[in-house]
């Protein structure tokens, strides 16, 4: 098995972080206004278009395959009004490099809606349907596209100022989802590889009219069933270790299997703490051969969340995870769905039976008929019953009054819930404590002009 790539820590400073700024095909065309946040795998600065002073979000991307996915399938949904757009990215040369991604700015995001609602008490019904809709638009696009998600949540649903809801974070950066990958080169991931030579170092606008190319995204099309969606271990016991057992406030309730070779061996890879809260219990089970059905679980959780202003599942540890959902749903069976005790991890961890399942309704208290019934159709255990995007969306709810707002009367927070930016401080740092040596990755560019243009 090829060695798998391991997260950034975003506490380290390390060079990668901040390398965009020695970057002259970047900063030749935009300023960078500083570091809007870190996921797992890519740092994302704010810049300014210099030709026009277009506001950008500058993402840089640490993981190959990762920048390599999120390319594809930013490409194949080009147009998509509720998907994050692509103006142009620069590709990675080989794995040393980092490609960056040149994304449309959008200032705020779900969870700060949810954050505000909290303090004002509630989301309006009229909103949450608003809210919903424009999800509903950006994953139908993506389904029609067989592009799965892979990684729905409140942070990676972006927001414009004026309302508009986009799905963004297409790189499934989270740790869980290359856990166990074979390292794959760009030229077996996308054949047509040599079209991203061509735009790397481009202008502007052989850039953008290589993006514009039926070519190019009839090509990314292609590749759709190259992409296997089996190339990753996602399940409960590839992403945690037994100290996630040991730790387990519901410990008592189940009991755990451990082989040769299973959750010791990726005991460290269990950061998705986020995105775990979202996941599909055939994936928590270790499920390979998972569909689209993936992202209307995590749907299912979003809506009952913007209903509750709180996480429905949010499970401490893998483990944790299935057995709150176990304790609302009842216990995973046969009966509940056919052809889930060939599952993976199904035989090796036993839930105790659940009596008296919560049930969803006990959920979600004060929330009408209407609204219980859509989560229900999404939390389904049987992947194959949950309802798809398009389904949702013609769901009676949304025709019912309260009718959803107007995108422009939805209430559009000021700002997302920022990490503090010290990009411009390190970079500075960096350069008056490093060695000469160190400089030299950054080719023949002046570090004088650089960090004068950036201070
Ligand atoms: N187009 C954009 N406009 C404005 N901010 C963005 C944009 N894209 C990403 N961001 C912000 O940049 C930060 C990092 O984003 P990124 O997608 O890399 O990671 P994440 O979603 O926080 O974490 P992970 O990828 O590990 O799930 C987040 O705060 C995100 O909201």
């Amino acid at each position: 098995m090829g060695s798998s790539p391991q997260p950034k820590t975003t506490t380290a400073v390390s060079s990668r972080s901040w390398s965009i700024y020695g970057r002259a095909d970047i900063t030749g065309r935009y300023d960078i206004l500083g570091r809007i946040g870190s996921g797992a795998y890519a740092d994302v600065y704010r810049g300014r278009r210099r030709s026009d002073g277009l506001d950008v979000a500058l993402k840089e991307i640490h993981d190959y395959q990762s920048s390599a996915r999120e390319i594809e399938a930013l490409l194949a949904l080009r147009g998509a009004p509720n998907v994050v757009d692509l103006l142009e990215y620069c590709w990675a040369e080989d794995e040393d490099e980092d490609a960056v991604l040149v994304l449309e700015f959008l200032p705020a995001d779900l969870a700060a809606v949810i954050r505000d609602a909290k303090k004002a008490g509630a989301i309006a019904v009229g909103e949450v349907k608003q809210w919903m809709i424009q999800i509903l638009r950006g994953l139908e696009a993506c389904h029609r596209s067989s592009v799965v998600h892979r990684d729905l949540k409140p942070s990676n649903l972006l927001i414009s100022a004026d309302g508009i809801l986009k799905l963004a974070d297409f790189g499934q950066n989270g740790t869980c989802w290359t856990v166990g990958l074979e390292q794959q080169t760009v030229q077996e991931l996308m054949p047509q590889h040599q079209n991203f030579r061509e735009t790397r170092f481009a202008n502007e606008d052989d850039t953008l009219r290589e993006l514009d190319s039926p070519r190019a995204k009839n090509a990314m099309y292609d590749t759709d069933n190259e992409m296997s969606l089996q190339d990753c271990d996602a399940s409960c016991l590839a992403t945690c270790g037994t100290g996630d057992v040991e730790d387990d406030p519901l410990k008592g309730s189940y009991s755990y299997k451990a082989e040769e070779g299973g959750a010791d061996e990726y005991g460290a890879l269990t950061s998705c703490v986020g995105t775990r809260w979202f996941r599909a219990p055939e994936l928590l089970y270790g499920s390979t051969d998972y569909g689209q059905e993936i992202d209307l679980w995590s749907l299912g959780c979003l809506f009952a969340e913007l209903l509750n202003l709180e996480p429905l599942f949010p499970g401490t540890s893998d483990i944790d995870q299935l057995g709150r959902i176990i304790s609302v749903l009842g216990n995973l069976t046969e009966e509940a769905w056919p052809g889930c005790s060939n599952l993976p991890d199904y035989s090796k961890i036993f839930f105790n039976k659940i009596e008296n399942p919560i049930g969803l309704e006990a959920c979600l208290p004060n929330r009408s008929a209407s609204e219980v019934n859509l989560v229900k159709r999404l939390l389904c255990y049987n992947p194959a019953n949950r309802a798809t995007a398009t389904e949702t969306l013609h769901d009676r709810y949304f025709a019912e009054e309260p009718l959803p707002v107007p995108v422009n009367s939805l209430r559009v927070p000021s700002s997302r819930d920022e990490q503090n930016d010290s990009s411009q401080e390190e970079w500075a740092n960096y350069q008056e404590t490093e060695s000469d040596s160190d400089l030299d990755e950054f080719g023949s560019m002046d570090s004088d002009e650089v960090k004068g243009k950036h201070k």
